[in-house]
């Protein structure tokens, strides 16, 4: 559509010193918008806003026209699409035949789909919105765009919102012409190609953070499993062999002791597929072949894993802060203090047990340090800002000096532990004992492939090397070009 659209959109000049917007409105292209609801709300708000002409078509404008900006016209749909060249479709799926009486005026325009099936519509109807759209106005080039925009975020603007808005369409003119709106609306276009793609942009609002599932679960049952652990050792065992009562420890100290297993179990989780991928490599001698689906999906949810361990993590060292605060701490100093004057013992000084406090909550603290730059740099607007060497040092190297450093704060606060009698509970060893193991496996693989012999194959293998030397690929025969160059 040459002409009416080459022109900007918004016309850049800026409003008049009174402030009064109608004038600036008038030169710029009219905007129609078709519905009267809360969408068409907001978007003829951001519109205006935007310095665009905005024109409303609703069955009932008088009952609805109050609720739009002044700068916005409301009139009836016959009227409101006459003379703009884009239009807004702000209507549901099930009212777009209710607009077929308007097919003449619309002839030629570009209509912007912003509509959104409900997760059960989106099941049922193969075609998407948009492409059912053009279906019903094959006259008119549609659009999809700013489905993925609530109403409110479109009204308050980008700034504490989702900024990104998918757009696709067969036409790109008329891609180019919406994308302008987009960016002029203060938001940013992302290309998602022909209107095939309307039924993956429309699927979007209806995901709910996607790749957090599985990892949610893990941890979740790694907590439970734990937590059973726990309390069967430290609150059932006594209870049921010792007639003690231990149950005020469920909110505070079983927590703190089932806490930080989820979140080392995770940590180990996070760096164990990386070491299985090396090994795999390593193995077939050449990174030209896709990983098992169960290891790649594994790699692919590691960022969930990790910030999953990071945030149980934190948990466990503000659950550790407090247990001074408890009463059953203050009793048990109080009582411990009494034993000693009653038994006459003046000086209780342990030497070994004050070093090995010191030095695994030490541990703690720096493991913690270091887990949380792995996920300041996980935050997408850090994480741009790295290139893939400084992201690949902080996720890849700080993650594992995370890990080690894990190891030893569980190392340090075990201690003797594991080998004393008295600590097994129902025969049940020290839960600290049952999180070592994957986090060893890692960092023992971790320091394997660190030795000259597998880190040179290794890096060789990721620039492209393989094993068997010869990379296949077959040029097609030339007789004559094999007959010219067999005597050569
Ligand atoms: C708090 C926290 C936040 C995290 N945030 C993120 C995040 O934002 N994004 C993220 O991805 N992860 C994140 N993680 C997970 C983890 O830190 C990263 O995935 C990290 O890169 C894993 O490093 P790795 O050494 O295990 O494996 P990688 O370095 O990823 O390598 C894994 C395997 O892939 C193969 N490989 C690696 N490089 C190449 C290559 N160049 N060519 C061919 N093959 C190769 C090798 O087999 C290698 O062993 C986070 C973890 C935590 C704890
Ligand atoms: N609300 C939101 O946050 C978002 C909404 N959307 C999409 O925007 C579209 C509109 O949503 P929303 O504004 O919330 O819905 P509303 O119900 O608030 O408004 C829909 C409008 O459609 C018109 N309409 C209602 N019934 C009929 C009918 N039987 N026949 C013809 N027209 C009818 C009415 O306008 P009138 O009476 O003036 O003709 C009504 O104002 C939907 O497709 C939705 O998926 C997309 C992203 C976010
Ligand atoms: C500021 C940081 C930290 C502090 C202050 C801290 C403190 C503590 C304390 C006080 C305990 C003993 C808990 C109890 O018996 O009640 C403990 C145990 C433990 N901590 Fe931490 N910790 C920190 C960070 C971490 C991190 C980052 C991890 C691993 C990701 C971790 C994993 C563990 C484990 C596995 C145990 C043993 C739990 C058990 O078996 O009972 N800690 N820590
Ligand atoms: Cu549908
Ligand atoms: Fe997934």
């Amino acid at each position: 559509m040459p002409g009416e659209m080459d022109k900007p959109l918004i016309s850049r000049h800026l409003v008049d010193s009174d402030g009064s917007l109608t004038e600036a409105l008038s030169q710029g292209p009219k905007v129609g918008i078709l519905g009267s609801g809360d969408f068409a709300r907001s978007l003829a708000t951001r519109l205006v806003g935007s310095g665009f002409g905005v024109v409303v078509g609703s069955r009932n404008p008088k009952r609805t026209a109050g609720l739009f900006p002044a700068a916005a016209q409301v009139t009836f749909q016959a009227e409101a699409v006459s003379s703009p060249e884009v239009i807004f479709v702000a209507v549901f799926r099930e009212h777009y035949t209710s607009l077929c009486g308007l097919s003449d005026q619309l002839a030629g325009k570009i209509l912007v789909d912003v509509s959104n099936p409900t997760e059960q519509q989106h099941l049922q109807h193969r075609q998407s919105n948009a492409e059912y759209l053009a279906s019903l106005f094959p006259a008119c080039t549609v659009v999809k765009a700013f489905n993925v925009i609530s109403a409110w975020t479109l009204q308050a603007g980008p700034r504490d919102g989702n900024r990104q808005v998918p757009i696709c369409s067969d036409q790109l003119e008329a891609k180019r012409s919406v994308s302008e709106m987009v960016r002029a609306m203060g938001f940013t276009p992302v290309d998602m190609g022909s209107l095939a793609s309307a039924r993956e942009v429309e699927a979007m609002p209806l995901r709910l953070l996607p790749g957090w599932k599985v990892p949610t679960l893990l941890a979740l049952g790694l907590f439970i499993c734990f937590y059973a652990y726990n309390f069967t050792r430290d609150v059932l065992q006594p209870y049921v062999q010792e007639g003690r009562n231990k149950f005020y420890k469920l909110p505070v100290s079983v927590v703190n002791t089932t806490l930080p297993c989820v979140a080392y179990v995770l940590l180990s989780l996070v760096y164990l597929p990386g070491v299985l991928a090396a090994a795999l490599q390593l193995h077939r001698g050449t990174k030209y072949q896709r990983f098992p689906d169960w290891l790649d999906h594994w790699l692919q949810h590691r960022k969930q894993i990790g910030l999953l361990s990071f945030f149980c993590a934190s948990l466990h060292a503000l659950y550790s802060f407090c247990l001074p605060l408890l009463r059953s701490t203050r009793y048990d100093v109080v009582n411990l203090a009494i034993k000693q004057v009653l038994a006459n013992k003046s000086h209780l000084w342990v030497e070994e047990e004050v070093w090995r406090m010191e030095i695994y909550l030490s541990l703690g603290v720096l493991a913690l340090g270091t887990l949380s730059l792995l996920a300041v740099t996980s935050l997408p607007s850090i994480a741009n800002s790295l290139n893939w060497r400084e992201f690949s040092f902080f996720q890849s190297t700080l993650g594992f000096v995370a890990l080690v450093l894990s190891t030893l704060h569980t190392l340090t606060y075990g201690w003797t532990r594991a080998f004393e009698e008295s600590r097994y509970k129902f025969y049940l060893p020290p839960t600290f004992t049952l999180t070592l193991l994957v986090p060893c496996v890692v960092i023992l693989a971790k320091g394997l492939f660190l030795l000259p012999c597998f880190r040179r194959r290794l890096a060789k293998i990721r620039r492209g090397w393989e094993k068997d030397g010869t990379v296949k690929f077959m040029l097609p025969v030339d007789h004559v070009l094999a007959e010219k160059t067999s005597h050569v």
